[in-house]
């Protein structure tokens, strides 16, 4: 019988074509015990190509613990994960990996580079990774982004020795290295001035947008989230 209505609940949300990722009535608790919070409740979203969606709430209401379900950083409790044709959320840890590697970019407010590395170095770990190119093109793929985010004059940099907007430029060369179809941010501006912040937006939406990917990004900056496409407020683990 439980193999039946799974069998069904997977036909019906399948990914419908234009999507490049949905999510189904995810469920998620953490904390243990007498802390343990259900931190989402049966949330269901999508996201297609070339469109930015901010993702907005009050503190506490499960923005980021969506989007590290959405990028296969964790598992959900119940509910379905589809990309690229496959529901994630009971996948093996190997599919998720692989996929997370294929599909997703993450940008994140720290920009968690590897100080020690050079700018280039850095963009190419995600190709390493992916382990689907020769040194020379990942090298050249780097050297283009680099170019592309504004710093071409930069890639010999060591990562300790760019300014904070540079580093966190760095990160979204690096989010795109693998060409991925969705690319998750959580608060990518977070750390920055205005200026800054406004720069590094831009390009972001400018590069996604220029290659079909979905962006999806947590901010509690309204400027930035009125700048989206699309904006999903969300409260208490649900959306609004
Ligand atoms: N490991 C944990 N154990 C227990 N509760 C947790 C844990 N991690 C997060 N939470 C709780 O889950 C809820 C959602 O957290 P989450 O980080 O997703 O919120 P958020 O909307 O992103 O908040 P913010 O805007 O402040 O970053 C919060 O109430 C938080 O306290």
């Amino acid at each position: 019988m439980k193999g039946v209505s799974q069998n069904q609940s997977q036909a019906s949300s399948a990914p419908r074509s234009g999507e490049s990722i949905r999510c189904e009535r995810l469920v998620r608790y953490l904390g243990e015990g007498e802390g343990r919070v259900h931190v989402l409740r049966e949330v269901s979203f999508s996201a297609a190509p070339s469109t930015v969606t901010a993702i907005v709430g009050p503190s506490g209401c499960g923005k980021s613990t969506l989007l590290y379900l959405l990028g296969l950083l964790d598992r959900p409790e119940g509910g379905e994960i589809w990309i690229g044709g496959k529901n994630l959320a009971t996948a093996s840890d190997e599919q998720r990996t692989q996929t997370r590697n294929e599909h997703i970019g993450f940008v994140f407010q720290f920009h968690f580079l590897m100080l020690e590395f050079t700018a280039l170095e850095n963009v190419m770990i995600p190709m390493r990774k992916l382990g689907r190119l020769s040194v020379a093109q990942m090298t050249d793929r780097a050297k283009m982004l680099l170019e592309a985010v504004g710093l071409g004059a930069k890639t010999h940099r060591l990562a300790t020795h760019l300014s904070g907007g540079e580093q966190q430029r760095v990160a979204i060369a690096r989010a795109l290295a693998n060409q991925p179809s969705i690319l998750l941010a959580d608060e990518p501006t977070g750390n920055l001035d205005v200026k800054n912040s406004t720069v590094v937006f831009d390009l972001m939406t400018r590069l996604a947008r220029e290659h079909g990917q979905a962006i999806v990004l947590v901010t509690h900056n309204p400027d930035i989230a009125q700048r989206c496409d699309l904006v999903r407020p969300m409260r208490d683990g649900v959306f609004v």
